[in-house]
């Protein structure tokens, strides 16, 4: 594990902070950073949302455990420990509140065999670049929010990884992978998630500047410029 405690700490204090702004009725946005956080974001607000669901915009599914990991990065884990399916004492403060019944995946492509066996030993609705090809960006958000939210009555947490998206369109990240989805599709996830009224909270992760390509100097900018439209769709702006 690759600094588990320094980790967890920045975790928890985000945890904190955002169960305290989701009680006070404010809908929470987080700016990352690695979607580790994930599990500190998704964590406050189900505290103040008992009845929370989760879509996860992701090109991999973040759920491996401390036993199923290749290379040890917690932000290929948080949804694990919201599940509670991995335990670490460093990581008692996490409660596992989160049934797997309420999150569904939009975007995978990238995900290891230890993650297959786990989403489906637990049910895990989970669309892949496949089911978007085959049944369009629509269909897969509707059936996703079916899903976790039938009624559409529940409050909702988008937990947006801008690696969804293709590397064309958002390359400053840490682990891009081929064949993404394109702007409009990542857009369209966003207004529909605000046309249902029940956002609460919104994270947008795994933008890092700092990961320009040299034979692409505007890279950084495009991909910042990616997520704050994204931003600003789940938020309610409109084209018209
Ligand atoms: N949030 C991310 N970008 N996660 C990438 C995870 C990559 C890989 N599956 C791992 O567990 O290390
Ligand atoms: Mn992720």
């Amino acid at each position: 594990m690759r600094r588990p405690r320094l980790v967890s700490k920045v975790c928890e204090k985000v945890s904190q902070v955002v169960e305290e702004r989701a009680r006070a009725g404010e809908i929470v946005l987080t700016l990352g950073g690695d979607h580790s956080l994930g599990m500190a974001t998704i964590g406050g607000t189900i505290e103040a949302h008992p009845d929370l669901c989760v879509l996860w915009i992701d090109a991999h599914a973040d759920i491996n455990t401390p036993e199923t990991t290749d290379l040890g990065w917690l932000h290929g884990m948080p949804v694990s420990f919201l599940l509670g399916l991995s335990q670490m004492p460093e990581y008692a403060w996490t409660k596992g509140r989160l049934h797997p019944s309420r999150i569904a995946y939009i975007g995978l492509r990238d995900i290891e065999a230890g993650e297959k066996a786990t989403l489906k030993k637990h049910g895990i609705k989970a669309f892949s670049m496949h089911h978007v090809d085959k049944f369009g960006i629509t269909k897969v958000v509707e059936m996703a929010l079916d899903a976790v939210n039938p009624g559409r009555d529940r409050p909702i947490h988008l937990s947006f990884d801008i690696d969804a998206l293709d590397p064309s369109i958002a390359p400053s990240t840490g682990t891009p992978v081929r064949g993404g989805l394109t702007f409009r599709e990542g857009r369209y996830i966003c207004e529909a998630v605000a046309e249902t009224g029940r956002l609460v909270a919104m994270d947008m992760v795994e933008v890092n500047p700092s990961l320009t390509d040299p034979a692409d100097p505007i890279s950084a900018q495009r991909t910042v410029a990616t997520a704050c439209a994204l931003i600003r769709s789940a938020l309610g702006e409109n084209l018209l």
